[in-house]
């Protein structure tokens, strides 16, 4: 069975969603560790929960975070790291040794890179007046946001969209696409 990490900062709603989906027996993969860099964030109160080790890992904890996380992730014997809203950049060392995946609430290439994260992305697309946006999920590399696209879902954004109108939109839109991909993964057809 694939085994899995989430790195997350806020809420982990796509680790959440994982997780519903292995419960109902959707997904055949092991969430085995979770990893955040805000120890109020709630997704460890989740992950404890679940039964699931978590961990903070940020610069007050260890000297060197990323150096952390790729000890724990080969102590877990991790194959695969999906971050769940995790707002750090990785360091090219982790995302060279590791298969990490990211969403990206929006149609990358547009929309991202350093400050397009969270909401942040939702006003922008809302200023510009887009008549679409949508999740992106890719292979993450050194740079925010240029790793290999792996699956993207659009949204047609109505005349009166919100901010918190697309934001829960993509969030829902998000969790079925992180599902879908991966289903993939586990049916090697990635
Ligand atoms: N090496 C990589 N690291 C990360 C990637 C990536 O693609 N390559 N993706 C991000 C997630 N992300 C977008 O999907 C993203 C997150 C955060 C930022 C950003 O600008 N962050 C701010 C700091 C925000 C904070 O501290 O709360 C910043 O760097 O100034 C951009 C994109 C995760 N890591
Ligand atoms: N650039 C990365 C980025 O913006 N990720 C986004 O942060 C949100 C976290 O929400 P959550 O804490 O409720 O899961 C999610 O919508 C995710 O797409």
């Amino acid at each position: 069975m694939i085994r899995v990490a989430v790195l997350a900062s806020h809420n982990g709603s796509g680790f959440n969603a994982l997780y519903e989906a292995v419960i109902k027996k959707e997904l055949n993969i092991e969430l085995v560790l979770v990893i955040s860099n805000n120890q109020n964030a709630s997704v460890l109160q989740s992950a404890s929960d679940y039964g699931i080790d978590n961990f903070v890992i940020n610069s007050k904890t260890d000297a060197n975070p990323d150096e952390k996380i790729a000890l724990l992730l080969k102590e877990y014997g991790c194959e695969y790291v999906f971050l769940s809203g995790y707002m750090k950049k990785l360091s090219s060392d982790l995302t060279r040794e590791f298969n990490i995946i990211n969403s990206h609430p929006a149609l990358l290439p547009r929309y991202g890179g350093e400050g397009m994260y969270g909401r942040k992305v939702h006003e922008a697309v809302i200023k510009n007046r887009e008549n679409e946006s949508g999740v992106t999920i890719h292979r993450v590399n050194e740079n925010y946001d240029e790793g290999e696209i792996l699956l993207q879902t659009r949204v047609t954004l109505s005349e009166d969209e919100s901010v918190d109108s697309l934001e829960t939109k993509i969030k829902k839109l998000e969790q079925i696409s992180i599902v879908e991909l991966f289903k993939k993964i586990q049916e090697s057809t990635l």
